[in-house]
């Protein structure tokens, strides 16, 4: 679904005195429908920018290949990204400022899809009450606010809003790491649920190797912009090859020391 070649992002810096850091260096990977790739490194790696990089909310720097279902969008404008907008999103880790406090939830799910002229009023109401039973809320908590609900409703209707839109890739930046343990793992529930029922692609960010290696099929370590180890969960995290790696599951087998790995 989504392939992306040697990917890297420099920022400059300073009038006089110009200094540029390169932020992401020669990244690649893919990912298929329906998979998860984990993507695994301490804050500062470069995780968000690569996000932002993918959706083209960022350039990048000449050279890098960005390929969505088989069609190279490295050069689109902003006009011709703009119906893939729809396919590609990013749910954050921060819930509470991804809906507008001011706005019912009603409004909130409705408004994507006016946004996008994806149906009339009545018919867009159907599809956001099947999508909320879908994410397991009732239709009592369409008339409140987002600070009338709790942090795990939040963000299933976050979760709901994203699926109005038909999502090829989800890129789900540390989508749990606000909730408590329960709530997260209710959630990690859903959107594998929501993953089987529509084909869904998604990166899954997190510092949390861990939850990674239970969520993802293969897993990406990232560190200092690079991606230095790429493979399946179970190689990754049982003969890790670098030493950052070595050193998370080090960090990992000592917070766990029967985690049997
Ligand atoms: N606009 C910018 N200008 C200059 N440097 C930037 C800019 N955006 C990010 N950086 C730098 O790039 C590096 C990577 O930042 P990024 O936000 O991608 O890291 P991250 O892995 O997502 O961290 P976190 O998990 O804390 O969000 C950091 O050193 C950051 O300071």
């Amino acid at each position: 679904m989504l392939q992306i070649h040697g990917l890297s992002k420099t920022f400059h810096s300073g009038w006089l005195n110009k200094q540029s850091f390169q932020a992401v260096r020669d990244v690649s990977f893919e990912i298929a429908a329906s998979e998860t790739l984990g993507l695994v490194g301490e804050s500062g790696c470069g995780k968000s920018t690569l996000s932002r990089l993918i959706l083209k909310l960022l350039p990048a720097d000449p050279g890098g290949r960005i390929v969505v279902d088989g069609t190279d969008i490295t050069a689109y404008s902003m006009k011709q990204m703009r119906p893939l907008r729809r396919r590609m999103q990013i749910l954050f880790q921060h819930p509470d400022s991804a809906l507008n406090p001011r706005q019912t939830i009603l409004r909130s799910l409705l408004e994507p899809i006016a946004l996008h002229r994806l149906m009339g009023r009545e018919e867009a109401e159907a599809k956001v009450l099947e999508l909320l039973e879908l994410v397991g809320l009732h239709r009592d908590l369409l008339t409140r606010f987002p600070h009338q609900i709790s942090g795990g409703q939040v963000q299933r209707v976050v979760i709901a809003r994203a699926l109005t839109l038909e999502p090829r890739l989800l890129i789900l930046d540390e989508p749990t790491s606000m909730l408590d343990v329960s709530v997260q793992a209710q959630v990690m529930e859903l959107l594998q649920s929501v993953q089987r029922q529509f084909d869904i692609a998604y990166l899954f960010i997190s510092h949390d190797l861990e939850l990674v290696s239970h969520a993802c099929s293969r897993i990406a370590v990232m560190h200092q912009g690079c991606i230095v180890e790429h493979g399946s969960s179970e190689a990754v995290m049982e003969q890790p090859q670098h030493p950052y790696t070595q050193q998370l599951t080090n960090a990992f087998r000592a917070l766990d020391p029967l985690s049997g790995r």
